[in-house]
């Protein structure tokens, strides 16, 4: 099942219960109701973030007109802070600092981005550093570094050989005698020039992937390591995200390294400069006249990447037009777009869409920001660059006996040099600022803390019977999702136990908190308000590495890891020892999750592994990751495409094939006979109604030592074997108690029971079963 992209979300986060995801694909493709619309808050943008960073947006809801009525930019914030104001650029709304005041020196903030960032930065940039001296070879890190700053010499180097050269070529000229040896050194000093040059980027270039290799494999390592240290509720949590990328480390260094090489070519250029204009006639001012314009441009750029800013695209038809298309394009929405028929509605909305939007600019913000400037700071600024040149030719008309050849060329070189050294200072400038914020964001992410900061005690508490489930008390509890703005209770002061060793069956209606409280049981979440003990102890105590150590959790969302299938299997139990047992262990447990027949089916002939008979569906990875890549999409007919197709070819299983994967890693962990608390929440939606009874059948065989909930819709298998029923109903507890005294009571229980019941009675309906002799017998059960 689907979530359109045009789709219903809780601002700040998107989860639904089961049913509402059902809900939300229903209203989407009805279109009979409001159109929810939402404006994506991950959208967000490297740059020096401050306040803009944490604000969240609001769901905003339309009606159908207002989405189709949507050329304008609409307001889908909440009121802004004082601090804070806006712009809209184009599609964009751009959310800045408001600025302390509207007359801003040139250049001012230029500088105060740079002065911010290197106090903000510099010690990151040194543990950076120190950590890239611990990846790379020492050697080998510092003939990299000496090359990259080559590249900075290397300017001001050629200038002044070929300002040797020229003069030496003038002087022969206006001499009429050549001096030929001076001739053929100069050109032999620019010839081992080039060749040290060539020798020295070469090298650098050879090198470079190797470093970057080993950059991304560090950092790489460093963020999974984050991440499995990420507890369940940060990771929930959209601000908690570890986004980092670990190849953007090499990018961050290699602009640290660009940095340097720029001020090493600007000291080395402008020193140059100095010392041709000491001979020059008026030299120091032509060189001050070549910097002008680079210089005004570097400091009072009208950029949006000096900012703090957070943009976002509030154009409703715009935002319909990519919805419609990525369901166009998506191939995980093909089948409900073509059994829905939705092709010609797409196209239609689409077109709409689209046309409704036409003329709008969506360029990035940064580049429609830049478009803001009115032409006379850049008439201003090309005609300083014209002043040089001007002031030559005045100089030459006014002194024609000074006037040189060769010094006019070099002139012109340096201008030249000058203007682009200080240019790429301009755009410098904000790369330096975004890549030193994602070296930030990196270290940010790498040093993300667990949440819970009581844990004390090691699960089981001492003195526990090994032979005893797990004993669960709540105690007042009451639940509402982190970040969830209303701070709505999801959970109402439950309180209950569940004795060591019992059948707990968990029932009640869609969106009652079932699926929340099997997150608590579990500990994935900790209580807003109440205690839950875990064998008389809280259990926000226990250290939860250790508790996760006795828990086995099982629900409909499990997934096919991208391993082979039998350690899909075996990864329910990591601890079992390698080798033979470990294998059939597996295989004992894919027979009670009911996998066993679908693995075996997978094994098939693999065309690539010429003599090897048959790949063993045991060793069959489901999903691989992504290994091929190709020059050309799609790849044309012929041989190459047919290698590709063989090593893109991939196996599937059915939904309840997935099913019966994930129980068997579920009783990979049973057979550890270490579980004391098994939960398991609906995870056989898609099985059919032999392997479902199978499963809890083998299950339930197992529940000596442990306490076992199960959370179902359908009671039928459970609820006669249950010690204990929970009914849930809006987040509350209303009844408890067996069965029997469920039925008894004629409460919601009874309700839910004989809704299901009824069905039964009503539509089995056969020759050799009359209506008058139809069989409750779902009632009998009872
Ligand atoms: N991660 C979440 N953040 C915020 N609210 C959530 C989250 N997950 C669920 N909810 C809300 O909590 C309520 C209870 O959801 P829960 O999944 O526990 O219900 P359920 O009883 O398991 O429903 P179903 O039978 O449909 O699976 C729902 O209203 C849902 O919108």
């Amino acid at each position: 099942m689907l979530i359109y992209p045009i789709e219903c979300v809780h601002p700040g986060h998107r989860h639904y219960s089961k049913s509402e995801r059902t809900y939300v694909a229903l209203i989407t493709s009805r279109m009979d109701r409001h159109l929810w619309y939402f404006q994506d808050s991950e959208s967000r943008w490297d740059g020096p973030y401050s306040c803009v960073d944490n604000y969240i947006f609001r769901l905003h809801v339309f009606s159908e007109k207002n989405a189709s009525d949507s050329t304008s930019n609409t307001n889908t914030l909440e009121e802004l802070p004082p601090s804070l104001t806006f712009v809209d650029l184009g599609v964009w709304r751009v959310i800045l600092e408001r600025p302390n005041s509207y007359f801003v020196i040139p250049g001012k903030q230029t500088l105060q981005l740079w002065r911010d960032t290197i106090i903000s930065i510099s010690g990151i940039l040194l543990q950076f550093f120190h950590d890239l001296l611990r990846i790379i070879n020492p050697w080998t890190f510092a003939a990299f570094l000496i090359a990259h700053l080559w590249t900075g010499i290397d300017g001001a180097l050629r200038l002044h050989l070929e300002s040797r050269a020229l003069d030496t070529i003038e002087r022969s000229f206006t001499s009429g005698s050549p001096d030929l040896r001076e001739i053929g050194l100069a050109i032999t000093q620019r010839v081992l020039l080039l060749v040290v040059s060539s020798v020295i980027y070469w090298f650098m270039y050879r090198i470079q992937p190797v470093i970057k290799n080993a950059i991304k494999l560090h950092f790489q390592k460093r963020i999974l390591e984050a991440n499995l240290n990420q507890d369940f509720t940060t990771c929930q949590d959209n601000s908690g995200k570890i986004n980092a990328d670990a190849s953007e480390a090499f990018y961050c260094f290699s602009e640290v390294l660009d940095t340097a090489d720029l001020i090493f070519s600007v000291i080395t250029q402008v020193g140059f400069v100095l010392n041709f204009s000491r001979n020059q006639e008026q030299g120091f001012v032509f060189a001050m006249l070549c910097i002008a314009k680079p210089i005004m441009s570097a400091i009072d750029t009208k950029s949006l990447w000096d900012k703090t800013f957070v943009a976002h695209i509030t154009n409703a038809a715009y935002n319909r037009s990519t919805a419609m298309f990525s369901l166009a394009t998506g191939s995980e929405n093909k089948q409900e777009v073509l059994t829905c028929g939705l092709e010609d509605y797409i196209a239609k909305e689409y077109t709409k869409a689209s046309n409704e939007c036409e003329g709008i600019p969506d360029d990035y913000p940064s580049t429609l920001y830049g478009l803001r400037n009115t032409p006379f700071r850049d008439v201003c600024i090309e005609l300083m660059g014209e002043l040089p040149t001007i002031y030559y030719v005045a100089s030459c008309l006014s002194q024609p006996s000074k006037f040189s050849i060769s010094t006019l060329a070099m002139l012109h070189q340096t201008a030249t040099s000058l203007r682009w050294t200080f240019d790429r200072i301009a755009s410098q400038n904000n790369n330096f600022a975004q890549y030193m914020n994602k070296i930030k964001s990196i270290y940010d992410s790498i040093s993300a803390k667990h949440e819970n900061k009581e844990e004390l005690f090691t699960y089981p508490p001492s003195g526990k019977d090994r032979n005893e489930g797990m004993n669960v008390e709540f105690e007042d509890v009451s639940f509402h999702y982190p970040g969830t703005p209303s701070n709505k209770l999801v959970l109402k002061s439950l309180s209950f136990t569940l004795p060591s060793s019992s059948l707990v069956v968990i029932v009640g209606a869609n969106g009652s908190g079932k699926s929340t409280l099997v997150k608590l049981l579990t500990n994935l979440y900790k209580p807003s308000t109440g205690t839950i003990y875990l064998d008389s102890k809280p259990s926000t105590t226990y250290i939860s590495s250790s508790l996760f150590h006795y828990l086995a959790l099982l629900t409909q969302d499990h997934s096919i890891f991208p391993v082979p299938m039998l350690e899909n299997i075996t990864m329910g139990d990591p601890d079992c020892e390698e080798g033979e047992e470990r294998t059939r262990r597996g295989k004992e447990s894919a027979r009670l999750g009911g996998a066993f027949e679908a693995i075996e089916k997978l094994c098939v002939k693999d065309e690539l592994k010429e003599g090897k008979p048959k790949e063993d569906g045991w060793d069959k990875v489901l999903h691989p990751v992504q290994s091929v890549t190709c020059s050309h999409w799609p790849m044309p007919e012929g041989q190459l495409k047919d290698v590709m197709d063989k090593i893109e070819k991939q196996l599937d299983l059915s939904g309840g094939e997935k099913q019966r994967v994930a129980a068997s890693r579920t009783f990979m962990r049973l057979l550890s006979g270490r579980t004391k608390l098994v939960v398991v929440d609906e995870p056989t939606s898609a099985m059919d109604p032999e392997g479902e009874l199978q499963l809890f059948n083998n299950l339930r065989s197992m529940r000596h030592g442990k306490t076992m909930v199960f959370v179902t819709h359908r009671f039928g298998h459970l609820t006669k074997h249950a010690d204990l029923i929970l009914c849930m109903k809006d987040g509350e507890l209303v009844e408890s108690g067996s069965h029997r005294e469920l039925i008894e009571k004629k409460g919601e229980y009874h309700k839910l029971y004989n809704i299901q019941a009824t069905a039964f009675t009503e539509d089995v309906v056969t020759p050799t079963n009359p209506p008058s002799s139809r069989t409750n017998t779902l009632n009998n059960e009872g």
